[in-house]
């Protein structure tokens, strides 16, 4: 009998971290009567030597919750919000270099954009009506993403989107595959092709603070990519649609090594019209919410590290 069936080994700490989830910061910035709204979520964890805090109770180490929540509003007021990203390197370079029990810092960040109300008069050629200077609407379309993880010495930015709903109406085939005892579906030359694109992607810049990328540039020429190669490829499955999507994003910017992609395929079935007389040459469909398909990869730079966590594309 071996000693550890007589003995086992304890307990002891695994991975930990601690912050405050969720801050909900708005900063505005007024420009004359003109105003520019930043709308964030901001969750910070921190981690470091907290093995007291758990192990006795001692709070020596720990810089409370409530703390990292008021720097998060201080933040927004003394270095403003530029984008979500250098947001986020602000505060996980502060919580790292100010506080010598915290050695590793991780900001989340999801961005909410507003866009200004259109009124009749700021789309004549009258523009300057109040109105349009100080009233939005909640943009309709994705949510920016941004993870800062900063451990004293290196950076890892991870940015994405999420809720980016797309659709081709044509130009999508599925047939070829594996049938089965279980497999009813029937092949499909000219089908919907649907999806609500959630991405994340790696950059490789990890430590000149002078030689940061361009984060909104960057965000915007990613989106701008992957929505082309949406609807640029004639698809013979979702999986070829990704992979296209995240090979045009690899090969447009350099600076993104890695970019992880999670498609849910929003099936579109064509309805059956026989019993009420009528034909539906693929004009009438129904739109399934659930089940879907779920179609998951990651696209790297040859020779780069695969990084992004399988988990991290439904943040
Ligand atoms: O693009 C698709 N990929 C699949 O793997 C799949 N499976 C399925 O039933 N329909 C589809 N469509």
């Amino acid at each position: 009998m071996t000693a550890h069936s007589h003995h086992p080994r304890p307990a002891i700490l695994g991975q930990n971290q601690y912050g405050k989830a969720e801050n909900r910061v708005v900063r505005i910035v007024r420009d004359g009567d003109t105003h520019h709204i930043k709308d964030l979520n901001v969750s910070v964890a921190l981690s470091g030597d907290m093995e007291e805090v758990h192990l006795s109770g001692s709070n020596a180490n720990v810089l409370p919750t409530d703390t990292t929540k008021n720097t998060v509003f201080a933040f927004a007021k003394e270095h403003g919000i530029e984008s979500a990203e250098q947001f986020g390197i602000h505060l996980a370079r502060h919580f790292v270099t100010s506080q010598e029990a915290i050695h590793r810092a991780r900001i989340r960040i999801e961005e909410y954009s507003w866009e200004r109300i259109e009124t009749s008069e700021s789309n004549s050629r009258f523009i300057g009506a109040d109105e349009v200077k100080h009233s939005f609407v909640r943009k309709g379309q994705e949510t920016r993403t941004a993870q800062i993880t900063y451990d004293g010495s290196r950076w890892e930015v991870i940015s994405g989107l999420k809720d980016l709903t797309v659709m081709n109406s044509t130009n999508s085939e599925f047939w070829g595959y594996v049938k089965d005892k279980y497999t009813t579906l029937q092949e499909a030359y000219d089908r919907i092709l649907a999806t609500e694109v959630s991405s994340q992607w790696r950059y490789g810049w990890s430590s000149d603070e002078d030689r940061m990328p361009n984060w909104d540039r960057s965000y915007a020429q990613a989106k701008k990519h992957m929505l082309a190669a949406f609807a640029e490829t004639y698809s013979l499955s979702l999986q070829q649609t990704l992979y296209q999507m995240g090979v045009r994003v690899i090969n447009s910017r350099s600076e993104i090594d890695e970019i992880r992609f999670s498609l849910p395929n929003k099936h579109h079935f064509l309805v059956d019209l026989e019993p009420f007389g009528l034909k539906n040459d693929h004009e009438v469909y129904y739109a399934a919410d659930r089940p879907y398909g779920l179609i998951e990869a990651t696209i790297l730079r040859d020779g780069a590290e695969q990084r992004i966590p399988v988990d991290m594309t439904n943040l």
